[in-house]
Formats: structure tokens, C-alpha cells, sequence
């Protein structure tokens, strides 16, 4: 497994190694034991999926606030995507910048995206499958979001002429400066893990 540190050291960059031969591949897509070790000791409790049917499905920017907030280890198995985190820890030197990876399916590079982000992704081909991990369980009451072009984060997308396909909810999200502050991410609260 290769670990690379983004620009926001927090968010982590997972490569597992895959045992190639004649048939395909095998791959240890997650292990608690290297992730633990290598990444971050945190428990996984819910796996998601979902699809996208068309290239430029934009979901996000999303989080769940404490103490219901997830960290997320998220990979692609068919297509890919550019996949983006936002810190949203209030005193955080990078409070409010963002980094992003491009996941695919044919490298299998996953990323994980701690609690006090905001993470959000487009898909960069048609039927994209994407899987991640989350450490807490989905609760709606909770759920918090961010538009996913706020000029205030500048997020750089692919360039989607049409504009991204984007459910109701994530075309009303507020601006980050917009945020109630009881969804203010407050490290102290909850250590990022
Ligand atoms: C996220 C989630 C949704 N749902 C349901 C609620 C709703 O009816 C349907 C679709 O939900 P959403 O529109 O919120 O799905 P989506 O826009 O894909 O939301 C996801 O986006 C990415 C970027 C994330 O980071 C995830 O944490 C999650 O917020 O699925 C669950 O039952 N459990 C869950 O954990």
C-alpha cells in the first residue's frame, strides 16, 4: 500500500497493491491493519455505492456534523472521477481551501477525506461506480452541505459547457460563509482523526 500525503496533509492518497497475472488482479482494497497503521486508526461502519449514470454528475459538497460527522475512504470501480475535499475546521490554517484527486478504476487509488472536511466529486465518464467507506452512519437530521461552486473555495471541476447534473438539494446549498454555525466544525470537539 502507497500513502501519499496531499497538500492538506490530512487527506490521504491510498494506493493497494494489486497482484497481477494471467487472469486479472487481486487487491486487498482495504485492510484495518496497513489503513490503521499507515493512515489513520479510525473504524469503518457503513460501506456505500453509488452511480452515476451520465460524465458531469456533480454530489457535493457534503458533511455531516458532529458529533454524527464520517470520515470517508472513497475509491472508483468503473470510470472515474475528481474527487475533492474542503477543510471546514473553524482555526484551521487551511480553513476553507481544498485539494482533489483524480480516482479511477483502473489504478484503484482511493482517497481518504477525514472528519472536518466537506467532500464532493464529479464523475469524468458515463456509469461511473464509486465506493467508500464511511466511520459513521448516515443521519439525515445532520446532514450539511456547501454549494459546490462557492467562488470563496474556487474549486477548479472539469469544464462541463452544460453545466454539471446536480440533484435539487446540492443546487440549494449555502456558500461556506453562509453556513449555520451549528454546522461550524469545531476541532476541539472532535479530534481529526
Ligand atoms: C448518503 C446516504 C444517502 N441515503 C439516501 C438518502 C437519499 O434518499 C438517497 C440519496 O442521497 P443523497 O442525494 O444525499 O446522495 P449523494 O448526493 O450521493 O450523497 C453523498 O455524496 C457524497 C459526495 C458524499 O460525500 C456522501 O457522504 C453523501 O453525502 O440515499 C442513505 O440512505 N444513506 C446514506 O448514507
Amino acid at each position: 500500500m502507497i500513502v501519499e500525503r496531499l497538500a492538506i496533509p490530512e487527506v490521504v492518497r491510498v494506493r493497494p497493491r494489486r497482484f497481477g497475472d494471467a487472469r486479472g488482479y487481486f487487491s486487498e482494497v482495504f485492510s484495518a491493519r496497513g489503513f490503521c497503521q499507515q493512515v489513520a486508526e479510525v473504524e469503518f461502519v457503513q460501506d456505500n455505492e453509488a452511480l452515476s449514470g451520465a460524465a458531469g454528475t456533480l454530489r457535493g459538497l457534503h458533511f455531516q456534523r458532529s458529533p454524527m460527522a464520517q470520515g470517508k475512504l472513497i475509491r472508483v470501480i468503473r470510470g472515474a472521477i475528481l474527487d475533492v475535499a474542503v477543510d471546514i475546521r473553524q482555526g484551521s490554517p487551511t480553513f476553507g481551501r481544498y485539494v482533489s484527486a483524480r480516482l479511477d478504476g483502473v489504478d484503484g487509488d482511493q482517497l481518504w477525506v477525514p472528519v472536518g472536511f466537506a467532500h464532493g466529486y464529479c464523475t469524468l465518464e458515463p456509469d461511473t461506480l464509486v465506493a467508500y467507506k464511511v466511520t459513521n452512519y448516515y443521519s439525515p437530521d445532520d446532514d450539511g452541505g456547501i454549494l459546490w461552486n462557492d467562488p470563496a473555495i474556487g474549486i477548479e471541476w472539469p469544464v462541463l459547457p452544460q453545466g454539471p447534473v446536480l440533484s435539487a438539494k446540492d443546487q440549494g446549498l449555502p456558500l461556506l460563509k453562509d453556513l449555520p454555525a451549528q454546522f461550524h466544525y469545531n476541532s476541539e470537539q472532535e479530534g481529526v482523526a
